[in-house]
């Protein structure tokens, strides 16, 4: 059976999934197309030259009978409304992150998948299928290293856009190390705490840029994680973890080491895109499998996207406060320990 898309938001994302589910992977097809701005909906069915319809709105989209599976790669805040939708129908879902922008709004997801009491969500936490995540947790996972003390990590943008706002640094771009150090870790958050160091000139005027955050887990790690979107040279994420009897980082993306003009140097790239185009890839792949074989998502789940909403809004607290704000989760329904 091929898993029929339809696909809610044509933007950037939208638009490399539509790729990569038409042309890269196998056992989806993209059915529906949807976008506020019809034009960019109509656009992209000729761009991929795609054998399916344009709806005005997610709604008409989600009742579509030809659909089995909605993608939802809209604007953040629209993400809640379209996932609660699919799931009222009993659509499968793959929600890009933030799963909500709200804990709230991720807690009433998880609460409308138990109800439904089959598991129909995945969320784009794409990092769990990167190689460079993967091989680090297979070696905190073996204890070779003893344990996990502390996490120095950077996500760096060349530059984000006038629409950007203070509260994006954490629910929308922080939120990757959010979901994946505590995966990596085996471990639960305890609290967040926002540090502004001096700011650069080129940040955007409305926000504070870069922002260094500090998570501590259950298990006494200290994580320091810095947003920086505007740092210039390129798109860099960097994690580097320390253990009792050793060190590990992520590797560097593969690249030619050239020898000019009295210069070593290697590429470092700019584009998001490119950075995480296997775990892309890879995290979509394994959602159209696991529903062809399982008749369920196997990826990261509702209660991931929940914790990963309950930690970004201690975080945004935080940007306030500039004070260590705790992070409460209330208890996991055991729906999700299966
Ligand atoms: N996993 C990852 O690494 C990445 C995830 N994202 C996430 O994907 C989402 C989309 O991001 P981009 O593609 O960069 O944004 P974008 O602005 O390029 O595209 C969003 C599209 O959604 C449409 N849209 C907004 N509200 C809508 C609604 N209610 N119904 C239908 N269409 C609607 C907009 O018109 C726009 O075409 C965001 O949540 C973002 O955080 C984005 C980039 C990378
Ligand atoms: O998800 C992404 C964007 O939405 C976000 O704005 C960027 O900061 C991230 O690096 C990228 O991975």
């Amino acid at each position: 059976m091929t898993l029929r898309f339809g696909v809610v938001g044509t933007g950037a994302i939208g638009r490399e999934h539509i790729q990569r589910i038409t042309n890269t992977l196998s056992g989806g097809e993209v059915v529906a197309v949807t976008d506020i701005n019809q034009e960019s909906a109509r656009n992209v069915v000729h761009q991929f030259q795609l054998n399916a319809n344009v709806y005005p709105d997610d709604k008409s989209l989600i009742a579509d009978t030809s659909v089995d599976a909605i993608l939802v790669t809209s604007w953040g805040p629209a993400h809640q409304a379209t996932v609660l939708a699919a799931i009222e129908a009993g659509k499968y879902v793959f929600c890009e992150k933030p799963l909500a922008t709200t804990a709230e709004g991720a807690l009433s997801i998880v609460e409308a998948e138990v109800k439904h009491g089959r598991r129909l969500v995945q969320v784009g936490f794409m990092r769990r299928y990167d190689r460079g995540y993967v091989k680090l947790k297979e070696a905190i996972d073996s204890h070779e290293f003893g344990a996990p003390l502390m996490l120095h990590c950077a996500h760096r943008n060349p530059e984000v856009g006038e629409q950007y706002t203070l509260e994006m640094a954490v629910n929308d771009t922080l939120i990757h190390e959010i979901d994946v150090l505590h995966w990596l870790v085996n471990d639960d958050y305890t609290s967040i705490r926002a540090i502004f160091p001096r700011k650069t000139k080129y940040a955007l005027s409305h926000m504070q840029d870069p922002q260094i955050f500090i998570l501590e887990t259950v298990g006494g790690i200290v994580i320091t994680v810095e947003v920086f979107v505007n740092c210039k040279y390129g798109y860099d994420i960097q994690c580097e973890v320390v253990c009792e009897e050793g060190t590990m980082r992520l590797p560097e993306v593969p690249s030619i080491i050239s020898r000019k003009d009295a210069k070593l140097s290697t590429e470092v790239l700019t584009d998001w895109k490119q950075r995480f185009i296997d775990a892309y890839d890879n995290e979509i792949q394994d959602f159209i499998d696991a529903i062809r074989k399982t008749g369920q998502p196997q990826g990261p789940t509702a209660w991931d996207g929940y914790i990963a909403a309950v930690t970004s809004d201690a975080g945004i607290r935080s940007q306030q406060t500039l004070e260590k704000e705790p992070i409460q989760l209330c208890n996991k329904p055991d729906f999700y320990n299966h």
